[in-house]
């Protein structure tokens, strides 16, 4: 039923609201992934919930300071045991090395899984409007790929991006480099704050490994309902 390639975005602040939407989504969702909002809020516990109902986490924090400080988190966070965990390419190579060292060292060390690292890029809620106000010399699209590409020379798992710009990607880091697109709009969902937007089809058309989707479900009068549309638009082109 679930479709992992899709991970639906917990953008809430209580253990309330994620047991409402986990359990009312059901064996339809079988990735979520925890913020700034939902970690800060209620920290750990949002992890363990989620393990406990078998379901994959994907813990988007963004991390983004010097590599000592970088390789400290990483190590904490491999202990609370997430899949995924996202660190800003922005940080430089110093800090993503440093990052995928401090999770391969803790992860040995504790004999769980390695978390898989993600450099994320341009934040999907930039255009070139506001890129240029704040400095961005490049293209979007330029700054991605060479972000991508230092990533991988790092070791980083993959990348989080638009999905405008997974083909790029996916051509220049090969089809083991993990792609994750947020940004992502169906048909019936409303414009945001999201700027570099594509559907579930075209972004997996284009090489996008996962698709990270959240007010589209969340906030829908109907969210499985929403799922289950997302899922079938996902699944056509298997077909
Ligand atoms: O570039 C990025 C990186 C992360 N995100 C996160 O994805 C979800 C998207 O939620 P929607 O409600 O579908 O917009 C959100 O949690 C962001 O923090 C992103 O949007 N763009």
């Amino acid at each position: 039923m679930a479709d992992d390639r899709l991970i639906v975005a917990l953008d809430v602040s209580t253990m309330d609201e994620v047991k409402a939407i986990v359990t009312s989504l059901g064996d339809a969702v079988s990735f979520y992934k925890v913020g700034m909002e939902l970690f800060y809020a209620e920290g750990e516990k949002t992890i363990r919930y989620l393990q406990e109902q078998d379901k994959h986490v994907f813990l988007d924090l963004k991390l983004h300071d010097i590599p000592n400080t970088v390789a400290h988190g990483v190590s904490s966070l491999t202990y609370v045991g997430a899949n995924l965990i996202t660190i800003h390419g922005q940080g430089g190579p110093v800090m993503m090395k440093a990052a995928v060292q401090a999770a391969r060292e803790s992860a040995e060390k504790l004999g769980v899984e390695r978390p898989k690292l993600l450099a994320i890029t341009v934040l999907t809620s930039f255009d070139e409007e506001a890129w240029t106000a704040t400095g961005g010399q490049l293209p979007i699209s330029d700054q991605v790929i060479r972000l991508a590409k230092l990533a991988k020379e790092c070791g980083m798992d993959g990348v989080v991006c638009s999905a405008l710009e997974a083909k790029m990607i996916r051509q220049a880091c090969g089809k083991d480099f993990l792609i994750v697109t947020p940004g992502i709009r169906p048909s019936f969902a409303t414009t945001d704050d999201q700027k570099r937007i594509a559907t579930p089809a075209s972004a997996l058309q284009d090489g996008a490994s996962r698709l990270v989707i959240g007010r589209p479900i969340t906030q829908a009068e109907e969210p499985r309902e929403a799922v289950r549309l997302i899922i079938e638009e996902m699944e056509s082109l298997s077909k």
